[in-house]
């Protein structure tokens, strides 16, 4: 018998898309909506907007700022006026946008801002429409949010093909004044692939698992943000999700450990410009407990009044042992900034007794999805290119 016919006793390994959708919508206050905005959108309701994305609550944390959700594919936060949903494996996130709107009007809050973005698909071809293509997705996003700015949305792809994940980015803002009280946010997003074996063990149920809260303290994960507040999951048999809620701030961890799509990802999101001035040494611990073998990093800043031209020109202190692969980055004219960089562990030197191999492949399908997205908004954005650090 084949091992490939149909009645082979080999199973193909299922396939999980670890790559994450992420939208975040940015509300206006009316006179009559109710002073905590979107917090006051009751659990039925936001169980409805799970589904129609394709996911489903798991947890919850609360603190004076926001609401924070674990779902069975990712991350949802909500604050009186920010909404953030990430979602990951098939999920319809964009499913749930004009809901969402619906929703938000009849609170009395109406949308000055969205951000859409996402790394590219590790298995784009299992990607249902609108993930097909991201001249599709960037063209649901106009119907429901271009009409905010005089222009229309702004779409861009940073990074090469063949450098890594690249990063796709849709932005529409309706570039009125904002409170005087308003202080831009800052982010830092990590994607990362083919996982160190060892690594990735520590978020598989094994004879080792002890408990979710466990696994955060013994990974590294808790101390990344010691102050914040943690929600974490270890699912069966493997991968992991987590949420940490620190005043404003936010970390979301999200751990695909099987080494066939092995993939994770941590961002910090809400924190103040402290969080970018030096990236490089949250980048190092987050390289330490993943050990993987591409690394792509997403700094942004949602206003730039600060020297666009000068911020984000570095990622800081290369991790050691990985290796800067390339660097681009975007101011919108929607506002805001963001930079976009790619490492890669380094090969090690002929006859070396250390190997970096230690990853089971992983990468599948990068070239195909870029070569199928990359031109795909339509737009041709000016990407400068930046220091190399
Ligand atoms: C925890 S979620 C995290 C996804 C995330 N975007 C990431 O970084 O890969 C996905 C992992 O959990 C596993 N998993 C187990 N049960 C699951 C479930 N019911 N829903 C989603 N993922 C599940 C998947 O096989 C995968 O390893």
């Amino acid at each position: 018998m084949s091992p490939l016919s149909s009645d082979s006793p080999i199973l193909a390994a299922p396939i999980f898309e670890g790559s994450e959708k992420r939208i975040e919508v940015d509300f206006r206050l009316g006179p009559n909506a109710p002073a905590n905005g979107l917090r006051a959108v009751p659990r039925d309701t936001l169980d409805e907007l799970m589904t129609l994305a394709r996911c489903c609550i798991v947890s919850s944390r609360s603190n004076a700022q926001m609401d924070a959700y674990v779902l069975s594919e990712s991350s949802l936060f909500v604050y009186p006026t920010k909404w953030i949903l990430k979602t990951c494996g098939t999920t319809r996130l964009l499913n749930s946008v004009p809901r969402l709107l619906e929703v938000a009007r009849a609170l009395g809050l109406e949308p000055r801002r969205c951000k859409y973005n996402r790394a590219s698909f590790l298995f784009p071809e299992n990607q249902p429409f609108p993930y097909t293509a991201f001249e599709h997705e960037v063209g649901f996003l106009d119907e429901h949010f271009g009409a905010m700015c005089a222009n229309g949305g702004t779409a861009f792809v940073l990074g090469e093909p063949y450098q890594g994940l690249q990063w796709h980015v849709y932005l529409a803002d309706d570039m009125r004044p904002l409170e005087p009280s308003f202080k831009p946010t800052y982010n830092l997003e990590v994607c990362m692939t083919e996982l160190g074996n060892e690594a990735a063990q520590q978020f598989f149920r094994n004879e080792r698992f002890v408990s979710a809260e466990q696994t955060t303290k013994d990974t590294g994960i808790a101390a990344l943000k010691p102050r914040a507040q943690i929600d974490d999951y270890v699912f069966e048999p493997c991968g992991y999700s987590m949420n940490g809620i620190d005043g404003t701030g936010l970390i979301t961890i999200h751990v695909t450990p099987e080494a066939h799509q092995s993939y994770a990802s941590v961002e910090f999101s809400g924190f103040g410009e402290d969080l970018v001035k030096n990236p490089g040494e949250l980048l190092s611990k987050v390289a330490k407990i993943f050990q993987p073998g591409k690394v792509s990093v997403t700094l942004s800043v949602d206003k730039v009044d600060l020297d666009a031209a000068a911020w984000g020109t570095s990622v800081g202190a290369i991790p050691a042992g990985y290796g800067l692969q390339g660097a681009a980055s975007q101011v919108s004219p929607c506002g805001g900034k963001v930079a976009y960089f790619t490492l890669a562990e380094k090969l090690a030197a002929p006859g070396s007794p250390t190997t970096p191999l230690h990853h089971a492949a992983s990468f599948l399908s990068v070239a195909t999805s870029s070569d199928s997205e990359a031109d795909g908004n339509g737009s041709e954005p000016e990407q400068e290119a930046v220091a190399m650090a």
